[in-house]
Parts: C-alpha cells; structure tokens; sequence
C-alpha cells in the first residue's frame, strides 16, 4: 500500500519551531565578507511557501525597546512590529546561536518575507520562501524600502543580475573577491561561478562587537558554497531604469507594492488607515525622516511588500483560540531603529489578545517620526561604540 506523504503546512511547521525553540534543520551560519558579515544558507532545498526560520529573540514593547541602550551593531538586530495596535520590538541582539537574526537584506530579489505568528497569546516573527530555495543559496529578506548603506555600494549592473541555483561547474578560476568585479566586468557573460571558502563557527562564542574577527578566527568546520550569478542577456543595455523589465522573468511580482506592510493586521485595521491617511506609501518603505541623538538625519520608515503567497489566512495562527482560527495576513515588516524616544505603547507583555479591549494604537506616524525603522534604515557597524548595556 502507497503512503501518502503528509504535507505540514508552514504555518503548521513554524508553530512547531517556535514551541520547541529550535531552528529548522536544512540551514546554517556562513561568514560571506566583511562587508556583509554572516549570512544564513539553505543546505537543503526548500518549497516555495515553507516556513524557514523564526526571527528569535526577546519581545519588549516598543517603550521598553526605546529604553534600552545598544549600540549601532546591536541595534541592527531589532525588528519592530505592530501587533494589536501597539508596537513591539523583537530584541535579537544578543548572539544567542538563532539563525533568523542572522538573515541579510535583498531589496530586489528576496527570497523570504517576514510573518508575524501568534502562537500562545504572544506574536513571532517568521521567515517563509516566496520562492524556491536551492541548496547553497543565501536566504534573504527585504529589509524595506530606505538607504541602506549597502545597497549604495551595489553596483547598477547588478540590477539586472539574478540570483540562481547553486552550481558545481567550474569555478577554479574565481574567488570571492572578484565577486562584484566578475558581475560589473563581464556584463555580457551568462554565467558567472563564484566560490567562497569559509568558515562555520560557534555561535555562543560570537560577542556582537568583534562578530568578524571571531568568525573568522574561530573555525570549526570547513564548507564550500557556490553561487552562481546568472544574467539575463545583454546587460550592456541595461541599465537601473529599465531593471525591472528584466527582472520580470523571475517571480518578482511577488514583492509588487500594493499597500502598507501594517495593514491587514485584524487588530490594526483602523490604525492602518489612519497611517496610510499620514503617510502616503512609497515602494517598500514608507520612509521618515528623523533627527538622531547625535544630530544626524535618519532615514525611517515602514517598508511594504505585497506577498501573494501568504494573503491566505494560513499565515498567521493564534493558539489560544480553540480552534486554532487562522487570522488574515499578518506580513511584519522589520524596523530598525538607533532609538529616541517614541509614543507610550508599553503593555504587559502578556496582556489580552482580545482586540477589542485594546486601546486605540499610536498612529505610526508618531512613531514613525521618532525611530529609524529596521526594514527602512539600519545602522553600520562603522561607527559602533562601545555597549552600555548588558545586551550582546
Ligand atoms: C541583522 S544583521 C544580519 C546579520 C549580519 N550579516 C551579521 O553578520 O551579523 C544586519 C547587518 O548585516 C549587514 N547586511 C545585511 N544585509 C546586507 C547586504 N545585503 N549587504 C551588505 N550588508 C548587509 C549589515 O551590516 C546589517 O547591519
């Protein structure tokens, strides 16, 4: 007799991962350079839809997040969200060995979206593929819409270049560094094999404040990625204004802007109005400015993708319904912030998930006016001071 094989569904699955604290097997920590860091990989293929990695860390109110001192580094690990008309803050900065914190910003080609999960009264960020992971591809994310410093760097070429499958051709000739130089230099080239050697370590031993300089001293296994940097055509005539056009072969309709990442959430929908009302939407990220601590001007915002995939309500479970009720798409978009102060949303944390008692949200324009948002704006690690706080 044939045996039918089960399929979990991911909401299914990351309910699963978040109860048992565990990561999802089929990933792991690679250092990639020093510019980019760590980055998450798949070591096994993953569907389309499949939950991928819970973005773990401590939830504190958004309050509570202001509060609290990091530094630059740290503060790139914190992702706010908004969940029954309120803000909340998903702490990751402490090197806790968790993959989900770990995960890299694509802004045009990502291959996972942020969820919000409820599961026991208590939300969870979690990453699902919009796409097809191959083995050896780096599992990415849209961190919004804002100028992040990276993406400055990117060269235009690279608009056009795809992403594709992990490729054991030949690739003797090519080392990480000539990464960029091979996509800029040979536009017309269809494949271009890059490898990289390097080193899988030992999370706890990670202090956020020299995370490179233990990565690299600190190897524990040796493992092989490839990535292989496919074009389509002539990029020669491409250029950043007509990207798109090219990029249409690749399912990156999925991230076509249609509204704002904060709305749709059941609990929020008037507070959602009120904030599209505020703060017209732009690609991604509905951006905003704000004055730093230290005088500069950040870039802040709430980023924006539509993702087909998930506006089923399989997306979201709450568990403390009886009935396991599936709410509709709770798609959570990641705020940085270098903090300042920020609206009065502190709720204990396990106050009632019942919306209808929930006081009426801070408009996140208020909010929006006070912090960088991680999906918008992340800080570098260039400038990074030294922690005042007991966090990583
Ligand atoms: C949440 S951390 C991600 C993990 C980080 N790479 C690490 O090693 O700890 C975010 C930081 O990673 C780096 N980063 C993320 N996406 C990047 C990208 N596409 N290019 C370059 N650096 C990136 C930036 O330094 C950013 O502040």
């Amino acid at each position: 007799m044939l045996k039918r094989k089960t399929r979990i569904r991911p909401v299914d699955d990351a309910r699963t991962h978040i109860l048992s604290l565990r990561d999802k097997p089929g990933f792991m920590e690679r250092f990639i350079d020093n510019n980019k860091g760590r980055g998450v990989f798949a070591t096994q293929p993953v569907e389309a839809g499949a939950f991928v990695l819970e973005y773990r860390g401590e939830l504190i109110s958004a309050e509570e997040c202001r509060a609290r001192d990091y530094t630059e580094l740290q503060s790139t690990f914190l992702f706010e969200f908004e969940w029954q008309k309120r803000h909340w803050c998903i702490d990751a900065s402490k090197e806790d060995g968790t993959l989900g914190r770990l995960i890299n910003d694509n802004h045009k080609s990502p291959n996972c979206t942020m969820k919000k999960i409820i599961v026991n009264d208590t939300p969870h960020l979690c990453l699902f593929a919009v796409k097809k992971i191959e083995i050896g591809s780096e599992i990415e994310y849209n961190y919004g819409d804002s100028q992040w410093p990276w993406r400055k760097k990117e060269p235009k070429q690279q608009t056009s270049v795809i992403e594709t499958k992990t490729s054991l051709t030949d690739h003797s000739s090519h080392d990480a560094s000539n990464k960029d130089a091979v996509v800029t230099q040979e536009p017309k080239q269809q494949t271009s094999i890059i490898e990289t050697k390097t080193s899988l370590t030992d999370h706890s031993s990670h202090d956020a404040s020299n995370k490179y300089a233990v990565v690299t001293q600190e190897p524990k296994q040796q493992t092989s990625v490839i990535e292989t940097k496919t074009s389509l055509t002539d990029h020669s005539s491409h250029d950043a204004s007509n990207k798109d056009a090219v990029v249409t072969q690749e399912p990156k309709q999925v991230f076509t802007i249609k509204g704002f990442s904060l709305v749709n959430y059941t609990e929020s929908d008037e507070t959602d109005e009120e904030y599209i009302k505020d703060n017209p939407p732009s690609p991604h990220c509905d951006v905003v400015r704000k004055k730093t601590r230290n005088g500069n001007i950040q870039v802040i915002g709430v980023a924006d993708f539509s993702d087909p995939l998930f506006d089923s309500n399989e997306s979201i479970v709450d568990e403390t319904d009886e009935d396991s009720s599936l709410q509709s798409d709770n798609e959570v978009v990641p705020k940085n912030l270098l903090m300042d102060r920020v609206p009065n949303c502190s709720v204990p944390l396990n106050e009632s998930s019942d919306d209808s008692i929930d006081e009426p949200s801070t408009p996140m324009s208020g909010m929006a006016s006070q912090r960088p948002r991680r999906n918008c704006h992340r800080p570098i690690q260039r400038s990074l001071v030294e922690s005042r706080s007991t966090g990583a």
